[in-house]
């Protein structure tokens, strides 16, 4: 059997690495279905040429802003994406219409501030930076356009940051909603106020 298509002598792709799950490197040698990679680590591995994974050598320096424009979605790709964008402390990125969110661990409230919301009101989707407010924009004007409610899923493990992106969903839908008062409380208060009980 020969090689995968596009994994020959030369090429650049990840191969599994029982410390950082998947090591970038170039195939230096094939032995019939081994390959013989060196890795950006230094080291000399020998794979299954089944267990490998094309790299791009196209992408942008700082990663794309939708996987959809990566060359080759796998795994390996999707993380390092990822990890490149957090790197430079983007932590959102879109898969077509899905938002994938990386939790900082720190405050960047330079992304969420009221100049933002103004920024992302209305903004057709993709205009801008991914972003929550995006997610919850979209939704909102479906549901005004369509006369319909709609829904937002926001899904993670344990301590991935669901409650966070749902009180910064809610704060923005509060925004959207505008400042009527109710039972002497505004659209704001009273959105803000369930997002304290999730
Ligand atoms: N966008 C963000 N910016 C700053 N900090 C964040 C962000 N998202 C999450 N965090 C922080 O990460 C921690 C965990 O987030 P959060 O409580 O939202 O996770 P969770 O997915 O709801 O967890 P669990 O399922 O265990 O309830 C919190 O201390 C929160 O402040």
């Amino acid at each position: 059997m020969g090689l995968p298509k596009n994994i020959v002598i030369g090429s650049h792709v990840w191969v599994g690495d029982p410390e950082l799950v998947w090591i970038d490197g170039q195939i230096i040698n094939v032995n019939g279905e081994e390959a013989e990679i060196q890795t950006s680590n230094g080291k000399t591995v020998v794979a299954n040429l089944s267990k490998l994974h094309p790299k791009d050598m196209e992408n942008p320096e700082g990663g794309v802003d939708d996987m959809i424009k990566l060359e080759n979605l796998h795994e390996p790709g999707v993380l390092h994406n990822l990890a490149t964008r957090f790197k430079i402390n983007e932590i959102y990125t879109y898969t077509g219409n899905i938002l994938i969110a990386i939790n900082p661990f720190q405050r960047l409230s330079h992304l969420y501030d009221a100049s933002m919301m103004k920024r992302y009101k209305g903004a057709p989707f993709g205009e801008l930076g991914p972003h929550v407010f995006t997610i919850a924009d979209v939704a909102y004007r479906e549901m005004i356009n369509e006369g319909k409610s709609n829904s937002i899923l926001v899904s993670g493990e344990s301590g991935a940051g669901k409650t966070e992106t749902t009180k910064l969903l809610m704060r923005y839908l509060a925004y959207l909603g505008g400042h009527t008062a109710a039972g002497g409380r505004t659209v704001e208060q009273q959105v803000l106020e369930v997002s304290w009980m999730i």
